[in-house]
Protein backbone atom coordinates (compact mmCIF):
# COMPACT_ATOMS: atom_id res chain seq x y z
CA UNK A 1 0.00 0.00 0.00
CA UNK A 2 1.34 3.74 -0.90
CA UNK A 3 1.96 5.19 2.75
CA UNK A 4 2.50 8.51 1.15
CA UNK A 5 -0.32 11.28 2.32
CA UNK A 6 -0.19 13.59 -0.32
CA UNK A 7 -2.67 16.13 1.23
CA UNK A 8 -0.73 19.14 3.04
CA UNK A 9 -1.35 19.58 6.74
CA UNK A 10 -0.94 23.54 7.56
CA UNK A 11 1.63 24.66 9.47
CA UNK A 12 1.65 25.63 13.66
CA UNK A 13 5.31 26.71 12.76
CA UNK A 14 6.54 30.03 11.11
CA UNK A 15 10.19 28.39 11.01
CA UNK A 16 11.39 27.10 8.08
CA UNK A 17 13.05 23.73 9.54
CA UNK A 18 10.02 22.69 11.14
CA UNK A 19 8.14 23.38 7.96
CA UNK A 20 11.13 20.88 6.30
CA UNK A 21 10.94 18.44 9.12
CA UNK A 22 6.85 18.23 8.26
CA UNK A 23 7.10 17.80 4.85
CA UNK A 24 9.59 14.68 5.31
CA UNK A 25 7.71 13.16 7.73
CA UNK A 26 4.19 13.70 6.23
CA UNK A 27 5.46 12.20 2.73
CA UNK A 28 7.23 9.25 4.29
CA UNK A 29 7.89 6.22 2.34
CA UNK A 30 8.92 4.01 5.35
CA UNK A 31 7.53 3.81 9.08
CA UNK A 32 11.15 4.52 9.78
CA UNK A 33 12.04 7.07 7.57
CA UNK A 34 14.58 9.04 10.02
CA UNK A 35 16.34 6.06 10.76
CA UNK A 36 19.92 6.18 8.24
CA UNK A 37 19.09 2.74 6.82
CA UNK A 38 21.16 2.74 3.84
CA UNK A 39 20.53 -1.14 3.35
CA UNK A 40 16.61 -0.71 3.03
CA UNK A 41 17.58 -0.43 -0.59
CA UNK A 42 19.27 -3.81 -0.42
CA UNK A 43 16.25 -5.59 0.14
CA UNK A 44 12.79 -3.79 -0.16
CA UNK A 45 13.86 -1.22 -2.52
CA UNK A 46 16.71 -2.91 -4.25
CA UNK A 47 14.67 -2.12 -7.62
CA UNK A 48 14.96 1.73 -6.85
CA UNK A 49 16.24 3.40 -10.14
CA UNK A 50 18.75 5.92 -9.42
CA UNK A 51 18.41 7.59 -12.53
CA UNK A 52 15.40 9.53 -11.67
CA UNK A 53 12.50 7.60 -12.53
CA UNK A 54 11.56 6.32 -9.09
CA UNK A 55 11.09 9.39 -6.61
CA UNK A 56 12.20 7.87 -3.43
CA UNK A 57 15.69 8.23 -4.13
CA UNK A 58 17.12 11.28 -6.36
CA UNK A 59 20.70 11.51 -6.31
CA UNK A 60 21.10 12.57 -9.59
CA UNK A 61 17.83 14.83 -9.55
CA UNK A 62 15.05 14.25 -12.35
CA UNK A 63 13.53 15.54 -15.31
CA UNK A 64 15.05 18.02 -17.81
CA UNK A 65 17.83 19.26 -15.74
CA UNK A 66 18.49 15.93 -14.62
CA UNK A 67 22.65 15.26 -13.86
CA UNK A 68 24.71 14.77 -17.00
CA UNK A 69 27.03 13.21 -15.56
CA UNK A 70 25.29 9.99 -13.78
CA UNK A 71 26.93 7.22 -16.43
CA UNK A 72 30.02 8.58 -15.78
CA UNK A 73 29.26 8.90 -11.53
CA UNK A 74 28.10 5.50 -11.49
CA UNK A 75 31.21 3.92 -13.04
CA UNK A 76 33.80 6.26 -11.23
CA UNK A 77 31.98 6.24 -7.68
CA UNK A 78 32.86 2.16 -7.10
CA UNK A 79 35.98 2.80 -8.58
CA UNK A 80 36.99 5.88 -6.22
CA UNK A 81 35.40 4.28 -2.97
CA UNK A 82 37.03 0.51 -3.63
CA UNK A 83 40.61 2.21 -4.11
CA UNK A 84 40.02 4.25 -0.69
CA UNK A 85 38.63 1.13 1.13
CA UNK A 86 41.34 -0.73 -0.24
CA UNK A 87 44.57 1.66 0.55
CA UNK A 88 43.26 3.01 4.00
CA UNK A 89 42.13 1.88 7.17
CA UNK A 90 39.26 3.98 8.70
CA UNK A 91 38.39 3.96 12.17
CA UNK A 92 36.86 6.48 14.65
CA UNK A 93 38.84 8.10 17.84
CA UNK A 94 36.75 6.68 20.29
CA UNK A 95 34.67 3.09 20.07
CA UNK A 96 31.56 4.99 20.69
CA UNK A 97 28.63 4.75 18.18
CA UNK A 98 28.47 7.60 15.31
CA UNK A 99 26.10 9.90 16.12
CA UNK A 100 24.01 10.24 12.80
CA UNK A 101 21.86 12.98 14.36
CA UNK A 102 20.68 15.73 12.21
CA UNK A 103 20.68 19.52 11.75
CA UNK A 104 18.01 20.96 8.83
CA UNK A 105 19.32 23.34 6.73
CA UNK A 106 19.89 24.20 3.01
CA UNK A 107 21.08 20.47 3.06
CA UNK A 108 21.45 17.80 5.57
CA UNK A 109 24.13 18.61 7.90
CA UNK A 110 25.21 16.13 10.65
CA UNK A 111 24.60 17.76 14.30
CA UNK A 112 28.01 16.51 15.57
CA UNK A 113 31.11 17.14 12.83
CA UNK A 114 32.67 13.17 12.19
CA UNK A 115 36.19 12.22 13.40
CA UNK A 116 38.00 9.69 11.63
CA UNK A 117 41.24 8.32 11.52
CA UNK A 118 42.51 7.30 7.72
CA UNK A 119 45.84 5.26 8.51
CA UNK A 120 47.48 4.18 5.22
CA UNK A 121 46.87 0.37 4.76
CA UNK A 122 48.77 -0.47 1.70
CA UNK A 123 52.51 0.44 0.98
CA UNK A 124 51.92 3.77 -0.91
CA UNK A 125 53.69 4.24 -3.70
CA UNK A 126 57.12 7.01 -3.33
CA UNK A 127 55.41 9.60 -4.97
CA UNK A 128 51.84 9.28 -2.66
CA UNK A 129 54.37 9.77 0.19
C1 LIG B 1 28.17 10.97 -7.55
C2 LIG B 1 28.35 12.00 -8.36
C3 LIG B 1 27.29 12.98 -8.76
C4 LIG B 1 26.10 13.30 -8.17
C5 LIG B 1 25.48 12.70 -6.90
C6 LIG B 1 25.47 14.33 -8.99
C7 LIG B 1 24.25 14.92 -8.71
C8 LIG B 1 23.72 15.95 -9.44
C9 LIG B 1 22.49 16.62 -9.13
C10 LIG B 1 21.60 16.33 -7.92
C11 LIG B 1 22.28 17.55 -10.07
C12 LIG B 1 21.13 18.57 -10.13
C13 LIG B 1 19.95 18.02 -10.90
C14 LIG B 1 18.80 19.00 -10.75
O1 LIG B 1 19.03 20.22 -10.67
O2 LIG B 1 17.66 18.53 -10.69
C15 LIG B 1 23.36 17.49 -11.02
C16 LIG B 1 23.49 18.28 -12.12
C17 LIG B 1 24.51 18.20 -13.01
N1 LIG B 1 25.57 17.32 -12.99
FE1 LIG B 1 25.90 15.93 -11.55
N2 LIG B 1 26.30 14.61 -10.05
C18 LIG B 1 27.40 13.81 -9.96
C19 LIG B 1 28.46 13.78 -10.83
C20 LIG B 1 28.55 14.49 -12.00
C21 LIG B 1 29.63 14.36 -12.96
C22 LIG B 1 30.81 13.40 -12.82
C23 LIG B 1 29.37 15.25 -13.96
C24 LIG B 1 30.16 15.55 -15.21
C25 LIG B 1 31.14 14.81 -15.68
C26 LIG B 1 28.13 15.92 -13.64
C27 LIG B 1 27.53 16.89 -14.39
C28 LIG B 1 26.38 17.54 -14.07
C29 LIG B 1 25.80 18.64 -14.85
C30 LIG B 1 26.39 19.23 -16.14
C31 LIG B 1 24.62 19.03 -14.20
C32 LIG B 1 23.67 20.14 -14.62
C33 LIG B 1 22.57 19.58 -15.51
C34 LIG B 1 21.59 20.67 -15.93
O3 LIG B 1 21.34 21.61 -15.15
O4 LIG B 1 21.06 20.58 -17.04
N3 LIG B 1 27.67 15.44 -12.43
N4 LIG B 1 24.22 16.49 -10.62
Amino acid sequence: MDKRKLDYVPLESSLASDYVWKIQTDLRIWSDSLEFKPERFLTTHKNVDVRGQNFELLPFGSGRIVCLGISFALQMVHLALAGFLHMYDISIPSNAKVDMTETVGLTYNKATPLEVLIKPHLHLPSFMD
